[in-house]
């Protein structure tokens, strides 16, 4: 249950705000994934300054935008009773998500669950046609802003430090999409997909998205270095993140992004052939210009490590237990359906292990559906760490702290998850399909290697 009790009613909705056609220009583009818009604000208002506002997309598929005015379904009610009233609205549901499932796991210093600010028609038509020469083509052509939803979502910028009356000192943020960090030990993965085990989803994913052409070469990046808690492992994870940026890896300077794409695609064209990065830098890491990357570099790694930030992110990935392969299962005995997985198997030595999660009780194929939800999540959020020189070793500040030793300078450091959105309950069967396509790309890969290297 929630700490607060509070299940139903949008959390302090601003209504005295409407954000109106004028506005918009206060509003600058700062990024998107593939189902909100993320803008900036460069005006001077006090409400609005230090905040950002994420705004729904509806995808063009759909051709026409949609009011998001629905409610859960009648079984995602069940599986998220305990968190949010039935009769709350999809978006107020999201926030009730992060504030009552996501910031108990993750921890209220690490979270802003924001606040809905009204916002007119008329404002995010302008939105939108202002920012449309900033969005990569790919997206645009994925989905546009939803002119239809009455209201965006207010969080804290977590790419810059809070105004605090002095000079405000160079602040450069960073952005991890660190994906699942361990490897899957259940006992209802199927013998023939062994490799589960031994090679961590995000590796295996690569595969298919080279293949499918999303991206250009395989990422160098392990996720299990970077959950580790190895101080050496955590920084080999950053090296490649940094070599192989893909959509794992950003860093902006004073909330302009200056190393990492918008989206896919970004591989390793982007390193900083040009030395543009090291300058960037300058006004931050204490060395001469061409030795400050790495330093910088180890300042990300030092902070993972010393503030154990993804130890509990960790911790909410593991309620995926079962694996997919597991709650699949569960999924449709909540649907009081024939399970299709089942159906399809012959191996009866199989049905049989699977048959044990068709006796479990309703309630406790709900528990299994909703922690493969709320680890879905967990998986697919990203941390942004920002920091900014500390300019007196013993200034009172509310920020952590951190040393860099290679520059004998400390820093003040806030790290925070963004886009905790509860997953919907009919992309279970998606995920199944997906899993299933990830393993057999990789396998075939693997045997394809195997078949070359015994020709030698
Ligand atoms: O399935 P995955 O692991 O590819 O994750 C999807 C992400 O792809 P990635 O592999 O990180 O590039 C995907 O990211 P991109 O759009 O590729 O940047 C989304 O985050 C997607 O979530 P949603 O559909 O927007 O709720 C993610 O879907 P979920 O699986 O988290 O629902
Ligand atoms: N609070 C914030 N402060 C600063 N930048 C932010 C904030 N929230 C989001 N952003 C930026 O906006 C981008 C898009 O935001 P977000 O990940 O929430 O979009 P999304 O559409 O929900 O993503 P997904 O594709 O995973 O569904 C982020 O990658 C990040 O660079
Ligand atoms: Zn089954």
């Amino acid at each position: 249950m929630p700490e607060n009790g509070e299940l139903g009613d949008s959390i302090c909705s601003n209504n005295e705000v409407v954000l109106e056609e004028d506005d918009a220009a206060d509003w600058v583009y700062r990024g998107e994934g593939a189902a909100n818009v993320v803008l900036g604000y460069a005006g001077c208002s006090p409400a609005f300054v230090g905040k950002v506002i994420r705004i729904q997309k509806s995808p063009r598929s759909t051709e026409k935008c949609t009011a998001e005015t629905s409610t859960l379904s009648t079984i995602e009610n069940l599986v998220w009773k305990e968190y949010i009233k039935s009769s709350t609205s999809k978006e107020t549901a999201q926030q009730l998500f992060v504030q009552n499932v996501m910031v108990p796991r993750l921890g209220s210093g690490h979270v802003d669950a924001g606040m809905h600010v009204p916002v007119s028609r008329v404002f995010l038509e302008t939105v939108e046609k202002n920012i449309l020469s900033q969005r990569p083509p790919w997206r645009v052509e994925g989905g546009k802003v939803n002119t239809l939803s009455d209201n965006a979502l207010l969080i804290s910028d977590h790419s810059i430090f809070p105004h605090g009356g002095h000079q405000e000192a160079r602040c450069i943020s960073i952005e991890i999409k660190p994906k699942c960090g361990f490897l899957p030990c259940s006992r209802f993965i199927a013998e023939d997909n062994d490799t589960k085990r031994h090679d961590t989803r995000f590796q295996m994913h690569q595969v298919l998205k080279l293949h499918q052409g999303e991206i250009s070469q395989l990422s160098d990046y392990d996720p299990l270095d970077l959950f580790s808690g190895s101080y050496d492992r955590i920084n080999k994870a950053i090296k490649a993140l940094f070599t192989t940026p893909q959509n794992n890896f950003r860093i902006f300077v004073n909330g302009s992004l200056v190393f990492g794409g918008l989206g896919c695609g970004a591989d390793s064209s982007n390193l900083d052939r040009g030395g543009e990065l090291e300058d960037m830098l300058g006004g931050i890491i204490q060395a001469d210009h061409g030795q400050r990357l790495e330093p910088f570099l180890l300042l990300i790694g030092e902070t993972i490590f010393r503030s154990r930030v993804l130890a509990p992110l960790l911790e909410a990935q593991k309620l995926d237990s079962l694996d997919i392969e597991g709650a699949i299962h569960a999924y449709y005995n909540i649907f009081s359906q024939s399970c299709h997985v089942c159906g399809d198997l012959v191996d009866s030595k199989t049905s049989q292990i699977y048959q044990s999660l068709h006796s479990i009780s309703l309630e406790e194929s709900v528990k299994i559906v909703r922690d493969y939800l709320i680890a879905a999540t967990a998986k697919d959020c990203s941390l942004m760490i920002s920091f900014r020189a500390r300019e007196h070793e013993d200034s009172v500040s509310p920020y952590g702290k951190v040393y860099l030793e290679s520059t004998n300078q400390s820093f003040d450091y806030k790290a925070y998850f963004i886009d905790l959105d509860m997953k919907p309950l009919k992309k279970m069967m998606y995920y199944h399909e997906l899993d299933k396509k990830i393993i057999h790309c990789f396998k075939q890969r693997k045997e394809m290697q195997q078949g070359l290297s015994s020709l030698c």
